[in-house]
């Protein structure tokens, strides 16, 4: 079994005021080891809801997610939180460092929280701060970084635990086109340098066109895009 994902007839409804929007209709999607995916879809179409849905953040959909061939609709809470943790990386529009703590210690924490060992985790977050061309900024603090390279910094942090898919929400969105540009393409280079897998919400085409395989998400049902 190769694939890292595989959702199956996945719904969501929305219902506000009396009123019921149904954004996800009935999702089957697949993410093979080692694929980028692109996940095109306007604003509104119900691409942060699909990735909160495979992320085990949020509860409340029909249908079947697989992650690494475990259903997580069969896991406790515990469970979900475990493959969440040992599974998953996440990047998100906005990069969510903590103020407080440099480049390095930011990609330290999610290893902290799985008990890898002080030294190891540092040595691992310099090593992928360098391999993102962050090799001088190791000490700095994210107000003390651009926005591409605090961005950069996000990436390091969602490959920190060598997770088997990233999940991505517009982990360009707040960035000016070329160095969206640059750290789309750095994503993209490392992912594949540490055999993880991605999908990866855009709304910008150019972006998506750069990846393994695109899929648009429209009326609440994915077609496949040709590249
Ligand atoms: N918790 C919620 N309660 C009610 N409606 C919601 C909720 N979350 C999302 N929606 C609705 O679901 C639809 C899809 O939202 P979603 O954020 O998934 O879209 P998106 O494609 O990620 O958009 P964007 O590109 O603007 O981020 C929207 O109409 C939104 O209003």
């Amino acid at each position: 079994m190769n694939d890292i994902l595989a959702v199956a007839g996945l719904k969501r409804s929305f219902t506000q005021g009396g009123v019921t929007i149904d954004v996800l209709r009935g999702i089957d999607l697949a993410v093979a080891r080692g694929e980028i995916v692109a996940l095109l879809g306007p604003s509104g179409s119900g691409k942060s809801t699909l990735l909160q849905a495979v992320g085990l953040l949020e509860g409340g959909f029909e249908g079947s997610i697989r992650i690494l061939d475990e259903e997580a609709a069969q896991l406790s809470g515990d469970e979900r939180t475990r493959l969440r943790r040992d599974a998953l990386g996440f990047v998100y529009q906005f990069h969510h460092l903590l103020p407080d703590f440099n480049a390095t210690e930011n990609v330290m924490l999610p290893q902290m929280v799985r008990d890898v060992a002080d030294a190891v985790a540092r040595t691992r977050a310099a090593d992928l701060l360098t391999s993102l061309g962050l090799g001088h900024r190791l000490d700095h603090r994210p107000s003390q970084l651009s926005g591409g390279e605090q961005q950069r910094v996000a990436v390091a942090r969602a490959l920190a635990n060598r997770p088997a898919l990233v999940l991505a929400d517009e982990p360009t969105g707040n960035l000016d086109e070329r160095t969206a540009d640059i750290v789309i393409d750095e994503f993209i280079r490392l992912v594949r340098e540490e055999g993880s897998s991605a999908l990866v919400a855009t709304h910008n085409e150019r972006l998506a066109a750069r990846m393994d395989r695109v899929v648009r998400l429209s009326e609440g049902v994915l077609v496949e895009v040709a590249v």
